[in-house]
């Protein structure tokens, strides 16, 4: 077969355009590593308005001979959504002398990277940037043919919960991150609170350092709210304990106390599929008898390509290559359902919510 004839030259082009852009994705995500360095979203909002490059280098006290490499950076950032590029009036030199100037303002994307704010996703980013996690991805090709090994075991030696139970820095900043993207999803439930109205109690599995717990606890100051999570995780966490909310360390995989709902957030996906079958099942044997409401409430990403938008659907896929890293994945409705039939579950109501996660009810 002739390989590209009768293709026309410009749709050859094309379609080298569209393997550099892939090619060279890593740099995009260089790009926000950089910014986020060099903390340039927190200098902005401490700025109080959109500031200019000079400004930009002389506070961050670059070297003459990096200013155009700050120049780069912030035009590519730019290019791709992170700052708007306004003009302004510098009045340095009087009302004759007022000049048009270039500044840069923060955009909704490096809004959510500023330090400190309530929905901040630096520590996602940090995290996921740290070179101890990305570069597994490097091995995916051997991966690929190694009968029984994971990712993380080929790249990190272990799996990724051990991994981090022998490195408290990275176990740090990976409870961190996961915090940070939980904090974001206090945004949505607030539509969905219908679902945690009537409980008594709630135990939230794998919840880390209990960001959802405290965000459920805060919306429903009566309910007791449980944080279930592995013991080393829990022992750093057990001094924000408070009235109705408490931690516990266990096994996922032995046992997960009693409560009216269970609470699955990012669970699912770190797991193959035998792997969730028996933390479901174990979910089941958690949910209170005494009540009527007794149900898990999973929040995932659902994979829809045929509803979602295109790069709604590029963003749960990267997600789905990086759960290779522990043999997990992102599962599609239908995948999800067969989940709850094997563990033992009646019915289930999935309900999209506002971003990448859908909640999902699932009901004993
Ligand atoms: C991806 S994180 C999700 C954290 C939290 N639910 C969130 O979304 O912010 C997965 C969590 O599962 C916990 N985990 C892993 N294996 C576990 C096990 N066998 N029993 C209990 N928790 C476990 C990890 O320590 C980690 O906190
Ligand atoms: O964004 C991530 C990345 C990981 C990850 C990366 C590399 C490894 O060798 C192991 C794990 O894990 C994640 C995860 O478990 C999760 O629930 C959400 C996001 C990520």
């Amino acid at each position: 077969m002739d390989l590209l004839s009768g293709r026309k030259s410009n749709e050859i082009f094309e379609g080298q355009v569209h393997v550099y852009k892939h090619m060279y994705a890593y740099l995009d995500s260089m790009c926000l590593k950089w910014c986020i360095e060099l903390e340039i979203p927190t200098i902005i909002y401490n700025h109080e308005k959109p500031i200019t490059l000079h400004e930009l280098i002389s506070i961050l006290q670059v070297p003459p001979s990096k200013i155009s490499g700050v120049e780069r950076l912030m035009r590519h950032l730019s290019h791709n959504g992170f700052f708007d590029i306004v003009t302004i009036h510098d009045d340095d030199g009087g009302d004759e002398n007022k000049e048009k100037k270039e500044a840069y303002a923060l955009t909704i994307a490096s809004e959510l990277l500023v330090k400190g704010t309530e929905y901040c996703l630096t520590p996602m980013a940090k995290c996921g940037l740290n070179p101890l996690m990305s570069s597994s991805f490097n091995l995916l090709g051997k991966w690929t043919l190694e009968k029984n090994l994971t990712l993380s075991e080929i790249s990190l030696g272990t799996n990724l919960w051990d991994f981090l139970s022998k490195n408290p820095s990275i176990l740090t900043s990976f409870n961190e991150s996961m915090a940070s993207d939980s904090q974001m999803v206090k945004l949505a439930l607030k539509d969905h609170s219908a679902v945690f109205e009537g409980l008594e109690s709630i135990v939230d599995v794998g919840g880390g350092n209990g960001t959802i717990s405290k965000i459920i606890s805060d919306m429903f100051p009566k309910l007791k709210c449980i944080v279930f999570d592995l013991p080393h995780v829990v022992e750093n966490f057990s001094g924000t304990s408070s009235n109705n909310l408490s931690f516990v360390g266990g096994d996922m995989f032995n046992y997960i106390p009693e409560a009216d709902v269970v609470l699955l957030k990012w669970i699912l996906h770190d797991w193959d599929d035998e792997h969730c079958v028996k933390i479901l099942k174990k979910c089941k044997d958690a949910i209170s008898k005494n009540t009527k409401e007794g149900k898990a409430i999973i929040i995932d990403f659902v994979i829809n390509e045929k509803q979602d938008e295109f790069g709604l659907t590029q963003m749960k896929l990267r997600m789905d290559i990086a759960m290779t890293s522990m043999n997990g994945k992102e599962r599609s409705e239908e995948e999800f359902n067969k989940l709850f039939l094997e563990a033992g579950f009646q019915d289930y109501k999935i309900f999209p919510l506002t971003g990448m996660y859908s909640l999902i009810v699932v009901y004993p």
